[in-house]
């Protein structure tokens, strides 16, 4: 078996593939600010909630975007590095493409995250304050 640092064969246990797995939300956390601000953000999202008394179905909607948000930005940091990795740095019409989708697919999520965000705080602000 390959030392842990050099490992190109498959994982041999479970735990092993765990570790994999979390230096890799870790190294995204380290390297992407984008990432990091929707922590952030997202850590900003739960205390509102909390303090505003959500109920049931707004935290399935709230939690269902953050997920979804996080869930694309890693996607889009997987196709950066992905893309980087093949063209080496050089200019590439198709390296463009792929770059440009997956970013598209950052900006709809975020958009539905705010969408969700409005459609969830706003009556909840509204009933807080009233
Ligand atoms: N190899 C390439 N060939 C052609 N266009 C590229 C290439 N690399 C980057 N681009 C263009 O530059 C844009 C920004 O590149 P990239 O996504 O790597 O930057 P970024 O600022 O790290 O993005 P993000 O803010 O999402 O992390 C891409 O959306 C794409 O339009």
């Amino acid at each position: 078996m390959a030392s842990p640092a050099k490992q190109t064969d498959k994982n041999h246990t479970f735990l092993q593939a765990l570790r994999h797995a979390w230096a890799g939300v870790r190294v995204a956390l380290h390297e992407e600010r984008n990432l990091r601000r929707d922590a952030v953000a997202a850590i900003v999202v739960i205390g509102a909630a909390a303090i505003l008394r959500a109920r049931w179905n707004d935290w399935l909607w709230l939690l269902a975007a953050i997920w979804l948000v996080i869930f694309a930005e890693l996607g889009n940091t997987l196709m950066e590095d992905m893309v980087d990795f093949v063209t080496k740095g050089a200019y590439s019409p198709q390296a463009k493409k792929i770059k440009d989708l997956s970013a598209g697919i950052v900006l709809l999520t975020a958009f539905f995250a705010v969408l969700v965000g409005a459609l969830v705080f706003i009556p909840l602000v509204w009933a807080y304050f009233r």
